[in-house]
């Protein structure tokens, strides 16, 4: 008799996540963020690829960090089972506490994948290097290259295996056309039907992607957004549509100042 072939679970794996409904402390961060007030928070993944904006301090790493000690990460970034920190010495809060007050639905629940944190990532990149070396192997050395190039080789040689993948601000080292590339290296993963993404990013390109599920984070919650509403994405087009009268509105010029020409070829006179 022949056997059944198995039929692997197709992503998203991690399909919700919702607050505790015995949570009752929301005095101090990160229980505290404004999303989480009320009680009631609650989120669907239904797409392979979520994204999620959002101003500056509204909560996007934390909620990230919370989701990454959900799926078994460090909240300082990587894979599981890698611990690229000491945080015995740290006197902030991690924000990956945040996961104590959350449940999350799994259809399976994956260890597998990454969490990518731009502000961490060299700190990962050296811990990476260095257990390689402990154990008589080649590390990856993604520092042997720019910002951006590591960034690349990184999201080239992990992102595009079985699994969930977190990624909080991937763009931050990347150029434009670096990050066009970064979009590629997400539709590979994409069609290859392997991986999960869950995205905070600013950069208006990124939220473009098509197909995914785009959220935008206020005080109020987080609620579905098309890219073009996006204060990223309005701002962008102002800007680009017209640079001069967009650069000199940030500059007005104070009373009594003579308008000056921003644009001028002239060196300054010091
Ligand atoms: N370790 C911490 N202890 C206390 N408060 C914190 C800590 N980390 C962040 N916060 C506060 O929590 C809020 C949310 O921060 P968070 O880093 O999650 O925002 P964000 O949306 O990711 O911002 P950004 O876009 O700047 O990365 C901010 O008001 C921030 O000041």
């Amino acid at each position: 008799m022949s056997k059944k072939p198995k039929v692997r679970a197709k992503p998203p794996y991690l399909r919700s996540i919702s607050i505790k409904s015995t949570w009752t402390d929301f005095e101090a961060y990160p229980y505290s963020l404004p999303l989480l007030q009320g009680g009631d928070f609650s989120l669907r993944f239904d797409h392979p690829i979520t994204i999620i904006v959002g101003e500056n301090g509204i909560g996007k790493s934390t909620l990230l960090e919370g989701i990454a000690v959900l799926a078994g990460f460090d909240d300082a970034g990587g894979g599981s089972g890698y611990r690229p920190v000491d945080h015995s010495m740290a006197i902030e809060t991690p924000g990956g506490i945040l996961s104590k007050c959350l449940i999350g639905g799994w259809l399976p629940k994956v260890s597998a994948g990454w969490f990518f944190k731009a502000e961490t990532f060299f700190s990962v990149a050296r811990y990476l290097d260095q257990a390689a070396r402990e154990s008589n192997e080649m590390g990856p050395d993604f520092l042997s290259y720019s910002h951006g190039e590591g960034f690349l080789r990184f999201f080239h040689e992990r992102c595009r295996r079985r699994g969930i993948f977190i990624l909080d601000e991937p763009e931050s080292a990347l150029s434009p056309r670096r990050q066009i590339e970064l979009m590629r290296i997400l539709r590979e993963a994409e069609h290859a039907g392997e991986a999960q993404f869950i995205i905070a990013t600013h950069s208006p390109l990124i939220m473009a992607y098509p197909g995914a599920r785009l959220l935008r984070m206020t005080k109020d919650g987080l609620s579905e957004i098309d890219f073009r509403e996006t204060d990223h994405f309005s701002l962008m087009k102002e800007f680009t549509s017209d640079p001069e009268t967009f650069v000199a509105e940030i500059f007005p010029p104070s009373e009594g100042d003579e308008q000056m020409d921003l644009y001028s070829q002239d060196p300054p006179p010091y």
